[in-house]
């Protein structure tokens, strides 16, 4: 099953900025997916798509079988939790508060506004909160802990949604290379353990390597490459990273696959 069809979708921004070219692709429920590609590819706009945050410009998205609408966009939304490189916590309030916002899409507006959430938001919030091994933070301020931990924190906010599809817009890029494993380690764990679809953009291509079941490689708004970790030889790897001026983007280390 799809839990994520995009049927010739573009984006042009409003300055003129062709970010994504006509792209058709599917995602199967319970996948690892990985894009990659240099700054500015386009990897963004695409997570921010699926999510309805990002309008199209052309072509149809269609998330758990439904196509986006502005009717239905917050609910499917819900269903599609995003992960973010800086984390985006509320430092000033307390894991758990923290944790429950990623239930205020089931709840009515006014509840949100003075931070109430039911019993039934509580109990998925320490649920939410042990799945990622972080029970015992729960009631300290979000930032006081450390870039793994608070990237935990997004995991779970994400998780509080009770989504079927979790989009991590690089979601190890403040962390260091250790930190970075765990989180990814703890993402795929999610994905195979719940059958959440996971769409991570990723600059680390050894990363993308261990864990994806499938890389998109995306340069210039276009998809360059579609296929396994073992598909992705080094001349695959050279076109995602290609610049316009023929160079390759030096922060890519070829030598990673064969
Ligand atoms: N709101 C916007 N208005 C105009 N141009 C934009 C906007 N958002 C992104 N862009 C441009 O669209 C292109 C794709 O950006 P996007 O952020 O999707 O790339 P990316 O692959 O995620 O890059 P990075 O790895 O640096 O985050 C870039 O050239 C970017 O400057």
């Amino acid at each position: 099953m799809h839990v994520i069809e995009l049927e010739r979708v573009s984006k042009t921004y409003n300055n003129g900025l062709r970010a994504l070219k006509p792209t058709t692709l599917s995602i199967s429920a319970g996948s690892f997916t990985v894009i990659l590609g240099p700054s500015g590819a386009g990897k963004s706009t695409l997570l921010r798509i699926i999510n309805g945050l990002e309008s199209t410009t052309s072509g149809e998205v269609t998330v758990l079988a439904q196509k986006l609408t502005p009717q239905n966009i917050s609910r499917l939304r819900a269903k599609a939790a995003m992960v973010f490189q800086q984390f985006n916590l509320v430092g000033r309030l307390n894991v758990m508060t923290n944790i429950l916002i990623g239930r205020l899409h089931y709840n009515p507006w006014w509840m949100s506004l003075l931070y109430l959430f039911k019993q039934q938001d509580k109990t998925i919030a320490h649920w939410a909160l042990a799945r990622v091994n972080l029970t015992t933070k729960a009631w300290e301020r979000a930032d006081c802990l450390s870039g793994g931990q608070q990237q935990r924190v997004g995991i779970a906010r994400a998780l509080a949604q009770q989504p079927k599809i979790i989009l991590a817009d690089e979601p190890v890029a403040s962390l260091d290379p250790v930190t970075s494993e765990e989180i990814l380690t703890l993402l795929h764990k999610i994905c195979r353990e719940d059958g959440i679809a996971v769409v991570a953009s990723l600059h680390q291509v050894d990363l993308a390597m261990n864990f994806a079941d499938r890389i998109i490689g995306l340069n210039s708004g276009k998809v360059v490459f579609d296929g396994s970790p073992k598909e992705l030889g080094s001349d695959r790897l050279r076109k995602i990273y290609l610049r316009e001026d023929g160079s390759i983007d030096e922060n890519i280390q070829l030598g990673m696959v064969n």
